[in-house]
């Protein structure tokens, strides 16, 4: 479904990522590991066209989607949910929400889309008219998700979704994401927290320094002696 062919990108002088190549099946949820810096953050942007790339490729269900500006990206279907949640503090949860919903595939039928969201975080409904900045960081997240939910994506892009939140709250997190997973939605998750994204994960690529250096299922990467090194720290 997502297609990515030696894609290399330059911040001025700087090369951020060397000859990158990945692919996302239909269905999959896929994981990208790796340490600060390594390049997560920048390989999503350039999904989005949030950054140019310098070389390679990136197909999505057989379109050419390098060089596309970003409208047209989420409008075939990929959505972001960027590091840090970036929600209007001022607004209250349903409001953004409804911002998820401003592209002609989601507006429509945005009232049934909400619902479902209200379905899947019931606590989003009981705090709907709270604005944004009096949730907790757990629950902002949450609203981050159904906003990107609110587009009616084919393609979620989470970046480092449990950054930030208190252990229960990074259960919740994964949970949430294992359940999208189950209805169908195709997932690329960026993450730190290694040891439950190797477990969620149908297939894993890991990243260093811009490039990417490993790849596997879940399990082969657990077993694997230089990730639990690296990664797991045993
Ligand atoms: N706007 C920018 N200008 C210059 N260099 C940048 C810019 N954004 C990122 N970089 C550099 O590109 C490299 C990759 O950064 P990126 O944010 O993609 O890493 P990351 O794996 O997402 O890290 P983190 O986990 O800390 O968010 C880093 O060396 C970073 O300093």
């Amino acid at each position: 479904m997502l297609d990515v062919n030696g894609i290399s990108v330059n911040y001025g002088d700087i090369q951020a990522l060397w000859n990158i190549s990945f692919s996302v099946a239909k269905g999959q949820l896929v994981a990208l590991i790796g340490a600060n810096g390594a390049g997560k953050t920048t390989t999503l942007k350039s999904l989005c066209g949030l950054i140019p790339t310098a070389s390679g490729t990136i197909h999505y269900d057989g379109k050419l989607v390098t060089g596309m500006p970003v409208h047209k990206v989420v409008d075939l279907g990929i959505t972001l949910v960027p590091e840090g949640r970036q929600l209007f503090p001022k607004m209250t949860v349903e409001e953004n929400l409804l911002v998820g919903a401003y592209l002609k595939r989601a507006h429509g039928k945005r009232a049934q889309t909400l619902k479902r969201i209200y379905e899947i975080f019931p606590r989003l409904e009981e705090r709907r008219t709270q604005t944004a900045e009096t949730l907790s960081g757990g629950e902002q997240q949450m609203v981050a998700i159904g906003r990107a939910l609110m587009q009616d994506p084919q393609v979620i892009m989470f970046d480092e979704p449990s950054l930030g939140l208190a252990p229960i709250m990074v259960q919740e997190v994964f949970k949430v994401i294992q359940e999208l997973h189950k209805q169908g939605l195709t997932i690329f998750l960026v993450e730190q927290n290694v040891h439950q994204t190797l477990k969620v994960a149908d297939y894993c690529y890991v990243m260093e320094n811009g490039r990417i250096v490993g790849q596997g299922t879940g399990k082969d990467l657990e077993a694997d002696e230089s990730i639990r090194e690296a990664y797991l720290g045993f």
